[in-house]
């Protein structure tokens, strides 16, 4: 997989150098790419904003310089067709939620085009232009709060796409009971060694080496977790599960 990050501030993707993202990219099972958006610039002063029209606080970002970069990216300046799917990405506060089928779907993309936005955001015919030249384009909002730009929420994205990518986690089992998995849950609680802290003891069950009795645990917690965490997530439930836990052993 390709992802292209477009941004004023590159540096702010130096962490993507780090970890699990780091060691993909080194071991080629991502290919992560960082432009900064002046290179697409003409002026002496590396120009990427403007007023808004209609007046208002704050300075928007120019359709011309980003048009240069995006197309340059995308691969449509030469003429010839891009290879594969493309998904263009702008993260917004007044975007669509991102979740984790959403990340589950980006996954599967030959590329992921991140544009980060600054200032007041993006000059809205830069989406539109390239929705109506047959991109994806998806506006995307982390959760109901505002950033100073895209660059964060293009950190999450790369991070939760990668590691979905094959090769990237260790064990691939890890993947299968996270939180906002395939069951729809929030994940169990965990523990670790010693088995007494603080005057804290690890649930009998668990050490109890009964796997089908740990398992069911795990799964009643979870539920127990889900309904008092995030109510509008046990909406989506099976009422069969709901029921199975009330008749837990
Ligand atoms: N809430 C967000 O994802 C966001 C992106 C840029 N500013 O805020």
């Amino acid at each position: 997989m390709r992802i292209d990050v477009v941004t004023i501030f590159p540096g702010y993707l130096d962490a993507l150098d780090l970890s699990l993202v780091g060691k993909a990219r080194r071991d080629g099972l991502l290919d992560l790419r960082v432009h900064d958006l002046r290179d697409w610039t003409t002026d002496r002063h590396r120009t990427v904003d403007d007023t808004p029209f209609g007046g208002g606080a704050g300075m928007v970002m120019r359709p011309d310089v980003w048009g240069r970069a995006l197309d340059d990216v995308l691969g449509r300046t030469g003429g010839g067709d891009p290879a594969g799917r493309q998904v263009l990405l702008v993260p917004t506060p007044s975007g669509e939620r991102l979740t984790q089928r959403t990340v589950e779907d980006l996954a599967t993309v030959d590329q992921l085009v991140l544009a980060c936005g600054r200032y007041e955001g993006i000059d809205a015919r830069v989406a539109e232009h390239y929705a109506d030249a047959g991109v994806e384009v998806r506006e995307f909002s982390l959760g109901d709060y505002v950033l100073n730009g895209g660059e964060v929420a293009a950190l999450v994205v790369v991070e939760a796409v990668a590691r979905l990518l094959p090769g990237v986690v260790g064990n691939p089992q890890s993947l299968v009971e996270e939180s906002h998995g395939a069951a729809g849950l929030l994940e169990y609680p965990v523990y670790t060694k010693p088995p007494a802290w603080a005057g804290r003891e690890v649930p009998e069950i668990l050490l109890s080496g009964h796997h089908g009795n740990i398992a069911r645990w795990r799964r009643d917690l979870a539920l127990e977790r889900t309904a008092e965490r995030r109510p509008d997530m046990v909406g989506t439930l099976d009422p069969a599960d709901l029921d199975r836990r009330d008749r837990a052993v």
